[in-house]
């Protein structure tokens, strides 16, 4: 039977509705009606302002579910006011002022919601006046006339995938304002988060058991959704600290302490692969100028190569083309009291070597960087140059496990194409985009925000630990 258009739209309201407010992931709520009110109001928890102060944005939870404070959604939406609301029992409060989308029946229209975390308020939402369109009528004697909703669908998987696109706050840490830096704020902004840089080596921290933070600048950190690691080479120990500080307060960082820490280590890094049977260039390291002689023996015969532990940019890399080449830079390492291994040159690499950009466990990019005219070395900071590379399926594996050998989300893995197949040379936590972006034509942030958003942004509904189940209202 086909209704008038006005009966369609004929809305009848009780005192008590159940609503839904897409917008913020909310598919199921009641609501109050409370035409004492002008402006709707929504009971919210942790609310929090963030994002720059011409767009400011607001995050809060909100527990839809009577008596069941173990489910939380969170939410975001921009300000688009604050206002004075005095609330029912007379108390005047400053509210922020949101707006959002609302849903009865199949009917949607905008409403401005209020927040408000006062325990005062008993119900989670009140309908005002501004939220009831001049079709609602309201039966002040009866509730529940618009059809139920139930609160199972909190627990069905399609309310995951519903969820809306909640703004992130993110943290990259980094001291360099560079093209990488530039473009995970502009990428992240892009996307609707509020990014911000922090630099690594100005953030102090108390280390205390109880109530671990981080500060900046005389103030608390707030707590970010992720913490991007740019760590340079340099500040290693006291990034990697501060890394460990907001793996402690449980914030999640893309890329762990302890995989940077270890991939950092050239030793360690080395051994670290090759307990994972990552295919890798004969090394060997020694301490005791007696075992130089011993040292080149295990690596086998000239060309050989000599690296500083602390090389980056191929600084302190050294191809040394004989034996008696190869024992003098070893000399002249042990006597600057460098620490440095000895590697079997592959050849065959030809100043050549492959970068595999490593997004969440997949290979999303790759280049071949070949060195300048006469250079052993593919550094493009020694002048080298990159281009896209199409690479095989051993590649890919190699670069994938050697990822997860340190447990990161994000890495280059730099590998050399030899005769027996991929060699790892390094695992990089901290890539650049610059060169990866421009000769792949890729958006690789894109991929990392992809990665980061799956990662804390999956389930609008947090079970905490305690199972408390109070009595509902
Ligand atoms: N065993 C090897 N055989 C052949 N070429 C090598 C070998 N080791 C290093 N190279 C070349 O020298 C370059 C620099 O070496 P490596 O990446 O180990 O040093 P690095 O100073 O740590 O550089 P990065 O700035 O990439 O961290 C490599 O990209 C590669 O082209
Ligand atoms: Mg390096
Ligand atoms: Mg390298």
């Amino acid at each position: 039977m086909t209704n008038t258009p006005d009966e369609t739209q004929q809305l009848q309201f009780g005192w008590e509705e159940w609503v839904s407010l897409p917008d913020l992931g909310v598919p199921a709520i009641r609501a109050k009606v409370d035409t004492g009110a002008r402006t709707s109001a929504l009971h919210a928890f942790d609310i929090e302002t963030f994002g720059p102060s011409s767009k400011p944005k607001v995050r809060f939870t909100i527990h839809p579910i009577p008596g069941r404070d173990d489910f939380v959604i969170p939410c975001s939406a921009p300000i688009i006011d604050r206002r004075e609301v005095t609330s029912s029992n007379g108390e005047k409060e400053l509210r922020y002022v949101i707006e959002s989308t609302l849903t009865v029946n199949g009917d949607s229209w905008p409403v401005e919601l209020t927040l408000t975390n006062r325990s005062t308020m008993q119900s989670r939402m009140l309908l005002g006046r501004q939220a009831l369109k001049d079709h609602i009528t309201i039966v002040a004697t009866d509730r529940f006339m618009q059809p139920e909703l139930s609160y199972d669908v909190y627990h069905t998987a399609k309310m995951r995938h519903q969820a809306p696109a909640r703004a992130l706050r993110i943290c990259v840490l980094s001291r360099e304002d560079n093209y990488s830096t530039r473009r995970l704020v502009e990428e992240g902004e892009k996307r609707g988060h509020s990014v911000e840089v922090i630099n690594t080596t100005r953030c102090y921290m108390a280390i205390n058991a109880m109530a671990p933070e981080v500060h900046y600048d005389g103030k608390r950190l707030p707590r970010f959704d992720a913490v991007i690691p740019r760590i340079g080479a340099s500040i290693t120990p006291y990034g990697t600290a501060i890394i460990r500080q907001f793996e402690t307060i449980g914030t999640y960082c893309v890329n762990p302490s302890a995989g940077i820490t270890s991939s950092r280590d050239k030793l360690y890094a080395h051994q670290l692969m090759a307990r994972a049977k990552i295919g890798m260039p004969n090394t060997a390291f020694a301490a005791s100028p007696k075992d130089t002689n011993n040292l080149i023996g295990l690596v086998g015969t000239a060309p050989l190569i000599v690296k500083l532990l602390e090389s980056t940019q191929g600084k302190g890399v050294v191809l040394a083309e004989t034996k008696k080449a190869a024992e003098s830079v070893i000399d002249a390492f042990r006597g600057l009291k460098a620490n440095f291994l000895v590697q079997d040159f592959v050849k065959e690499a030809a100043g050549e070597d492959i970068r595999c950009l490593v997004i969440g466990g997949k290979v999303v990019a790759s280049m071949k960087r070949t060195g300048a005219e006469g250079d052993f070395r593919s550094n493009l900071h020694r002048g080298g140059s990159a281009k896209s590379v199409r690479i095989t399926k051993q590649e890919r594996e190699t670069a994938i496990r050697a990822a997860r050998a340190f447990d990161l989300n994000m890495a280059g893995v730099d590998l050399l194409r030899s005769e027996g197949g991929p060699k790892v040379l390094e695992v990089n936590s901290s890539p650049g985009f610059e060169g990866i972006e421009r000769s792949t034509g890729k958006n690789i942030v894109g991929r990392l925000y992809d990665q980061i958003e799956s990662r804390v942004r999956p389930a609008p509904i947090r079970r905490r630990k305690s199972g408390a189940k109070k009595s509902a209202e």
